[in-house]
């Protein structure tokens, strides 16, 4: 079902949506009514989302919840002192061991707290086996997976969602899921938001149309599981996992009415809009999604894309130029090579840099494109890098900061830049 924060209704068995109301005597079919609230019961009707489920049995039922032990994943970004250096990391290696998307997750960074409501966990996955017999869900906040490698296969309460490199989705906080793996492995990035939920940027003088147009965002229609056996629920919840026995399969919702509901989008859909005269505009204009914060303008998550364009400005450094900015900027690389990295920013890996550490191009980049010539139009090609943009410092997790696949020589990328700087003689 197309469009963005739409009041969807589906059902997988015709006549399960009661008419007229939510909450029926007796629901059609045998099934529960139960409503998933995913902002307070009175937050203003444009940013009010739930949902209502017509299921076989409701998200109650199941044993009691003790830890899972999953040291890598977690929201204890680390405290103490904090060094502004930049930082760079290779892809994280596929385990030999048998390892499925919740016991692949890594996190890299965060800020805020689900206990705070504001903030992210920046984390990645990789994962060589499809989650069997185990349902998931994140009680912190909503999950922004932003596949690398491999395709997903991503069955939630609400239906089920395929996503392959170059698309993202988004699972609600709360709902259940279970990922396989069509392709046997799979890597990628996951943004778990603790703030407001994501919605599309406004477009201000762009007008009613670009960036992300809201009919590209798909939403699954219902699709159910009647099963019944030993699995597992796994909890995400206050920044750590919990794991409960289930005795049927929780993607039991036969249907479901609202505007709380998992979504997917084909980054390749993205109307990119830059500068036709000169200067690289800010890398807003390249805004995705966005998660307000309480400041107007300022976001608590930004996720912006860095796609295939043209670039065409005159009298212009075209790739990003040296910035340092208030905000902190995690990156990773999709696909292809980014536009300020002639090198070392690989497809899977990761960059940080925090508030007001210098950035930019690296020396070869600058070399290359102080010489260009601007007479032709330049494209960058095969390319799909990205930037999850947060108003507080990003901090690391020790294994982050300690692993063995971090660039310890990142900022030896710049130690080349030349000194070009002569004094007209007086
Ligand atoms: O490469 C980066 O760090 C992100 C970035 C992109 C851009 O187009 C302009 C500035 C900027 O920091
Ligand atoms: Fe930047």
């Amino acid at each position: 079902m197309s469009g963005f924060g739409n009041e969807f209704a589906s059902e997988a068995v015709p006549g399960t949506l009661p008419l007229g109301q939510n909450s029926p005597q007796r629901v059609a079919h045998g099934l529960y009514a139960e409503q998933l609230s995913g902002t307070a019961f009175t937050a203003p009707r444009g940013e009010n989302r739930r949902s209502w489920l017509y299921r076989i049995r409701p998200a109650a039922m199941h044993g009691m919840f003790a830890p899972y032990p999953q040291p890598r994943l977690h929201n204890d970004f680390e405290v103490g002192p904090l060094s502004p250096d930049q930082l760079r990391w290779n892809p994280l290696a596929v385990s030999e061991a048998p390892v499925d998307f919740v016991d692949g997750l890594y996190t890299m960074a965060g800020n805020g707290s689900p206990a705070a409501q504001h903030g992210v966990g920046v984390h990645v996955y990789a994962a060589n086996r499809s989650m069997a017999g185990r349902y998931f869900y994140d009680a912190d906040g909503e999950l922004l997976i932003v596949p690398q490698h491999g395709r997903l296969h991503i069955a939630t309460e609400l239906g089920v969602l395929e996503v392959e490199p170059q698309e993202i989705a988004v699972v609600p906080r709360g709902v259940r899921f279970r990922v396989e793996l069509p392709d046997g492995a799979a890597s990628g990035y996951v943004c778990e938001n603790f703030g407001a939920l994501l919605r599309l940027p406004d477009l201000g003088p762009i007008g009613s149309n670009g960036l992300a147009n809201p009919r590209d965002f798909l939403t699954p229609n219902a699709a159910y599981e009647d099963v019944e056996g030993q699995f597992e629920l796994i909890a995400k919840f206050q920044g750590h996992l919990w794991r409960a026995d289930i005795g049927h399969s929780p993607l039991d919702v036969v249907g479901w009415h609202g505007n709380y509901a998992p979504y997917k989008y084909d980054l390749r859909r993205f109307n990119t809009i830059g500068s036709i005269s000169f200067d690289h505009p800010d890398p807003s204009i390249f805004t995705v999604l966005t998660s307000p914060s309480d400041t107007p303008g300022t976001a608590n998550l930004d996720f912006v894309i860095f796609p295939p364009r043209w670039l065409v400005a005159q009298h212009t450094f075209r790739p990003p130029w040296f910035h340092r900015n208030v905000a902190s900027e995690f990156m990773g690389l999709v696909h292809g090579a980014y536009d300020a990295k002639a090198e070392g920013f690989v497809p899977g890996g990761a960059s940080l840099h925090n508030c007001m550490s210098g950035h930019g191009p690296d020396a070869a980049t600058f070399e290359k494109a102080s010489a260009a010539n601007l007479s032709q139009p330049d494209v960058v090609g095969d390319t799909m890098a990205f930037m999850f943009e947060t108003r507080a410092v990003l901090r690391p997790t020790r294994q982050a900061l300690d692993a063995a696949h971090r660039q310890r020589d990142y900022q030896a990328c710049w130690t080349g830049l030349q000194k070009h700087f002569v004094a007209p003689s007086r």
